[in-house]
């Protein structure tokens, strides 16, 4: 899982802008054999600390898993401590990998939305535009981490619904908006899993301000709760019958949730005046309220090992 802040019209790459979030691990001095590794994309946030963050999380054995694997050892061993996670080859010989954060079998949905998508959401409220991803193998639990609705426990309630609930407790539905879109790319083509019709979905790109935008991609206001999970559902059941009809599966394609938020905002301005004294006065005079936009996106990647297979990038 990775998440990825900037702030809205930032340059990408460029860390002005950047939220400070808690300084990422130094990675320790590879020890001579131990095939110390990290992940790429550590390794290309050196530039830029605390932009992307990358987790691990550990799903549970299955029944079947439990059978079939009864007679061997485990090859995957955790250190969430170190934020190692350690790759058995053999008996003797194995890979060691660091991540912002480790998620033994055991964590929660709740403590994986508190330590992975809560600070991307606390962001998001702030002004910035931020990214959660889920990538894995199928039946990994990319769909189990994100949107996992949570209806018959609530404590299974995933990122998405999780998300939503913090973003409606701190607007104000009298002067501030959320509105979400629902898409599927699949062989380089945007569906709207809100509206199953709108099944190629143009990508613009403002040649100017470089920013991106899918018109014609149902937006859908949301007021509450019920209306998001209603939306979900929708979603869902609209990717499981497109996949159907192009005879693939879920796994093959990216869903990507996206929540625009527009949120009044009142700055105010510290007006300093010096009289002829020489006493210095501040005058804080609230100016006119602004509109602050912002984006968090969520998106539920195709199985790491079909990439190749489906097309898609
Ligand atoms: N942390 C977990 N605890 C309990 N069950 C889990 C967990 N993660 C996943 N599962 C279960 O494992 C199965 C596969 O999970 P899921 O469908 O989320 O995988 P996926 O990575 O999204 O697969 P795909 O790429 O095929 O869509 C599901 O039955 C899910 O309920």
């Amino acid at each position: 899982m990775a998440s990825n802040l900037h702030r809205n019209g930032a340059q990408r790459g460029s860390a002005k802008f950047d939220r400070p979030l808690k300084p990422r691990p130094r990675a320790s001095s590879p020890s001579p054999g131990s095939g110390f590794r990290r992940p790429n994309s550590a390794v290309r946030n050196d530039a830029v600390p605390g932009r992307v963050r990358v987790a691990v999380r550990l799903r549970p054995r299955n029944a079947e898993e439990e059978m079939a694997d009864a007679d061997f050892g485990d090859c995957v061993e955790l250190q969430p401590e170190l934020k190692r996670l350690k790759l058995r080859r053999n008996n003797w010989d194995s890979d060691t990998f660091e991540f912002d954060e480790v998620l033994t079998q055991s964590a929660s949905q709740k403590r994986v939305y508190e330590v992975v998508a809560k600070p991307v959401v606390e962001s998001v409220l702030d002004g910035y535009n931020g990214t959660v991803m889920a990538y894995g193998q199928t039946g990994t639990g990319k769909t189990f981490t994100l949107g996992q609705l949570g209806e018959g426990d609530t404590s299974s309630r995933g990122i998405m619904v999780r998300s939503m609930e913090d973003i409606l407790t701190d607007l104000s539905p009298d002067t501030d908006s959320v509105t979400v879109s629902y898409l599927q790319l699949y062989m380089e083509t945007l569906q709207d899993l809100l509206n199953p019709a709108n099944d190629n979905i143009p990508i613009v790109e403002d040649p100017r301000t470089g920013d991106v935008s899918l018109p014609g991609a149902t937006l859908v206001d949301i007021r509450d709760q019920q209306s998001f999970l209603e939306l979900l559902r929708i979603g869902e059941a609209n990717r499981v019958a497109a996949n159907t009809k192009m005879n693939t599966e879920s796994s093959r394609s990216h869903a990507m949730l996206t929540v625009h938020i527009k949120r009044s905002v009142v700055e105010s301005e510290d007006i300093v005046s010096t009289s002829q004294n020489g006493d210095v006065s501040h005058l804080i005079k609230p100016s006119k309220p602004l509109v602050r936009k912002s984006k968090l996106v969520v998106v539920d990647l195709a199985g790491s090992e079909r990439v190749h297979k489906s097309g898609v990038h």
